[in-house]
């Protein structure tokens, strides 16, 4: 099983090491077009093998996608990340065309890959990457509710003083600061509702701090958030390479799930060996419905800057 990474930076570079300490990929490439910085990562990553006991064999290219050649999965982190104060939306200038251009060279020597796309902002990136490729819609798959979920978890946790294994909750919507819509809930600790546990107010802490979740790391950081980004990435990697059907949300495209036509936005999904293998339509209550639906325009409002 060979995955592909485009961009060695922050993003890309935890992805790779997580797919790699979770030794399930015979291969990982690294793709960057900084020169030596794919190199550089995969290198610094292969000296960790012995330490950290994993047999993925970790290489790096600039630029040159015939090393990337046959890979089942490609994972696309290349782009600038948002500073301090910024939406993700306003990258869409810069990253548009590097996401166009990067998922036409995989193809060109993948021609089967399922991509995973990172981007941001990356339900509009998602969308281009179906619009311009034209590839079956199951190999198309947005990186955003893993993460988001991740993140829900443990604003739960932290508000229950419960561990974070207990706890079970999705986000789904568009992968945005005001877009993300928590299934508060559905959400539950050991299958008890976690509206039993937390009033309604500490409830709507949650959900709020669970949207803002990137923009508060991005405050502190002074860029995006990595190692979790990365850790979502990778789960999702190992679910396809394992054909193990776990459920996620992502961002897929949609044909008349949730009422939404032509977007890609996030709902949860069976991900197995052919990508996306069934999109989940959950019954939702009339104000989750109108949540998803003014996300969905939120969306559709930040596609139509696509010059397609
Ligand atoms: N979907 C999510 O949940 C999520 C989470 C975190 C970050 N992101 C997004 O991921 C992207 C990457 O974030 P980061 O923190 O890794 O940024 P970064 O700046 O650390 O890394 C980006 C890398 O992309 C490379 N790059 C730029 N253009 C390229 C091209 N044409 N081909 C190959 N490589 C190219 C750069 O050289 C750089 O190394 C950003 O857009 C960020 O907003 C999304
Ligand atoms: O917040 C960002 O801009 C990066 C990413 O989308 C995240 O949620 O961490």
């Amino acid at each position: 099983m060979k995955v592909t990474v485009v961009g060695a930076g922050a993003v890309g570079a935890s992805c790779a090491e997580y797919i790699a300490i979770k030794d399930f990929a015979s291969e990982v490439v690294i793709l960057d077009i900084k020169e030596g910085y794919a190199e550089g990562k995969a290198m610094d990553l292969m000296q960790t093998a012995s330490l950290m006991g994993f047999d993925t064999k970790i290489s790096g290219s600039t630029n040159d996608y015939a090393k990337t050649a046959d890979s089942h999965i490609a994972v696309i982190t290349s782009g600038i990340p948002r500073k301090p104060g910024m939406t993700r939306e306003e990258l869409i200038g810069i990253n548009a065309g590097i996401v166009k251009t990067v998922s036409s060279n995989l193809l060109k020597h993948s021609p089967n890959v399922i991509i995973i796309v990172v981007s941001n902002p990356m339900d509009t990136m998602t969308y281009l990457v179906h619009k311009t490729t034209g590839i079956p819609k199951n190999r198309i798959i947005g990186m955003g509710g893993a993460l988001d979920s991740a993140r829900f978890k443990y604003r739960l946790a932290e508000a229950m003083e419960a561990p974070i294994s207990d706890i079970d909750g999705m986000v789904i919507g568009g992968h945005s600061d005001t877009g993300m819509v928590p299934l508060t809930s559905h959400a539950t600790r050991n299958s008890i509702r976690v509206s039993e546990f937390l009033s309604a107010d500490r409830l709507q802490q949650v959900a709020d701090d669970t949207k803002v979740g990137g923009a508060t790391l991005t405050k502190l950081l002074g860029t995006s958030a990595w190692y979790a980004p990365g850790a979502a990435v990778s789960s999702m990697v190992q679910a396809i390479a394992c054909d193990q059907k776990k459920m996620f949300p992502c961002s897929t495209m949609l044909d008349g799930e949730y009422g939404l036509n032509d977007i890609c936005i996030g709902v949860p999904v069976i991900l197995g060996k052919d990508g996306i293998e069934k999109i989940i339509d959950i019954p939702l209550s009339d104000a989750e419905k109108a949540k998803m639906k003014e996300s969905a325009a939120g969306v559709t409002k930040t596609n139509g800057l696509l010059e397609l």
